[in-house]
């Protein structure tokens, strides 16, 4: 199913905190929503979900409309919000029994999520007494019990400890198989990890929309550089880092480095040791995280 959002604004009293918000994602693609503490991520969540309503524009869940027909989308909608409220009192079995039965589901749903989100051997006890990724995977139980179609993940990672980490983000990986996931997240690595798109967000505007193709992997760097004359690909594969060099054109070579560092000051003063000018010299593909700060600054 997809998500659609059409010049979406939200104010809350005088502070408009979105600003014509616009995106479709379609079904089954994972997508992060980026931006830094007070974007705007959650509210945003909160109008897709149908928790909110915007000032204007209108969010659309699989073609149903959040503003005319909320019930039915809500139907089709799993959601964790950033604060996972639970009863913590409740035992996890008994906690997702109270959900089958909002959803009024077969009892058999129960241990199929139980096994889904690896909690057998915490299913027989109080909430309280969990971990905080394992209070998280009951969240994540209780959010995908009904199978929805779209799943809208607020920060669902953060505070976990690596090992957890990996494990929430295989859970991730696996339940968005069958699933549109939305997730917000201001860690761009989880970014990378899990999404194959990356909307962000930045005091409330949408400020881009990006397939993650179209970045290198966190230490990765191309330098598109352009010579006055040809040079031998040994001679640039001494500079620091260099994983490859490919002669693209005529005098333009571009040289692979796994850095994060910028790297073309190194690659003037290389072309200035062996004797040839510069005619231009730019970053092809960015990391992910270059690109963000840029765009934030
Ligand atoms: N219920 C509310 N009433 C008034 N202002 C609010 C309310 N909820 C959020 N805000 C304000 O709206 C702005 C956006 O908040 P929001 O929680 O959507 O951002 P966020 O990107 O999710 O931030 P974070 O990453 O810190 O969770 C903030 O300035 C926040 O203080």
């Amino acid at each position: 199913m997809s998500i659609k959002v059409v010049n979406l604004t939200k104010s809350y009293g005088k502070q408009r905190v979105l600003s014509n918000i616009n995106f479709e994602i379609p079904a089954g693609q994972i997508t992060g929503l980026l931006g830094p503490n007070g974007a705007g991520k959650s509210t945003l969540m909160k109008i897709i979900t149908g928790y909110l309503i915007p000032n204007n524009g209108e969010a659309k869940i699989n073609q149903i409309s959040l503003a005319n027909n909320k019930i039915n989308a809500q139907k089709t909608i799993g959601y964790l919000p950033e604060q996972n409220p639970l009863y913590d009192e409740m035992y996890v079995r008994e906690y997702l029994e109270f959900h089958r039965n909002i959803h009024q589901l077969p009892s058999k749903r129960i241990d199929e999520v139980i096994d889904i989100t690896r909690l057998e051997k915490e299913a027989h006890k109080k909430i309280e007494q969990l971990s905080k990724g394992y209070k998280q995977r009951v969240g994540f139980a209780a959010a995908i019990i009904h199978e929805p179609k779209v799943l809208i993940l607020d920060e669902p990672t953060s505070g976990f400890d690596p090992k957890q980490l990996v494990e929430i983000r295989n859970l991730i990986k696996e339940i968005s198989k069958s699933t549109t996931v939305l997730i917000s997240t201001h860690i761009m690595q989880e970014v990378e990890a899990l999404c194959e798109r990356v909307l962000i967000i930045n005091k409330g505007e949408l400020i881009a929309d990006k397939m993650m193709n179209n970045f290198n992997s966190y230490k990765q760097q191309i330098i598109e550089v352009e010579f006055d004359y040809r040079v031998e690909k040994v001679a640039l594969e001494i500079l620091p880092n260099v994983d490859n060099v490919i002669n693209t054109k005529g005098f333009v070579y571009e040289i692979y480095f796994s850095t994060e560092i910028d790297m073309r000051p190194k690659v003037f003063d290389l072309a200035h040791d062996i004797g040839l000018k510069i005619v231009s010299l730019n970053k092809v593909n960015q990391s992910l995280e270059n690109y963000f700060l840029e765009l934030i600054k």
